[in-house]
């Protein structure tokens, strides 16, 4: 599928997938940032999208950044409606207790992942119908599953 894009940020590249079939597409961030342990940042991704309508964009943390760095997206995944025009943008936290990271113009910071999506209606009525797990949650089946 295609997705409009427009580069608010020129010199950037638009946003990639590293590998053929890959979830998610790279997001840059385009400026310069230091994280000190436990702080956070809006990072600009110098890209607006039009995604079709059916669809969202997700903005997931790439794995390698939090094991290495212990930095994550606060609100993962963030949400990209598909009536969105603005700037996409990252909210990044540095979860390391002791160590600063800096990101560079041009790193990437966090992926999108676009998937279909549906338009719930939702109905009101008295008693929904029953289920096996009924209202069991929040560690109803045990924990690790060790003995
Ligand atoms: O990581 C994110 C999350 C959101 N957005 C943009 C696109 C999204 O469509 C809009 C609103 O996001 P969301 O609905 O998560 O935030 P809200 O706090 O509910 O704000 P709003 O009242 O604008 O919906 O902000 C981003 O650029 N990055
Ligand atoms: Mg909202």
């Amino acid at each position: 599928m295609e997705i409009a894009v427009v580069r608010l940020d020129p010199d950037l590249p638009l946003p990639a997938y590293a590998h053929p079939g890959d979830a998610g597409a790279d997001l840059l961030t385009t400026v310069d940032v230091t994280l000190a342990p436990g702080e956070r940042a809006l990072l600009p991704t110098g890209i607006a999208l039009a995604l079709p309508h059916g669809y969202v964009g997700l903005v997931h943390p790439r794995s390698g950044l939090a094991a290495r760095h212990g930095v994550t997206v606060v609100n993962a995944p963030g949400t990209i409606d598909a009536g969105y025009r603005g700037e996409v943008k990252v909210l990044l936290v540095n979860l390391d207790p002791s160590e600063p990271v800096e990101l560079h113009r041009g790193d990437r910071i966090a992926q999108l992942v676009v998937q279909r999506v549906e338009t719930a209606t939702f109905v009101e009525v008295d008693v929904l119908p029953s289920s096996e797990r009924g209202s069991g949650g929040y560690g109803s089946t045990g924990g690790f599953g060790r003995p």
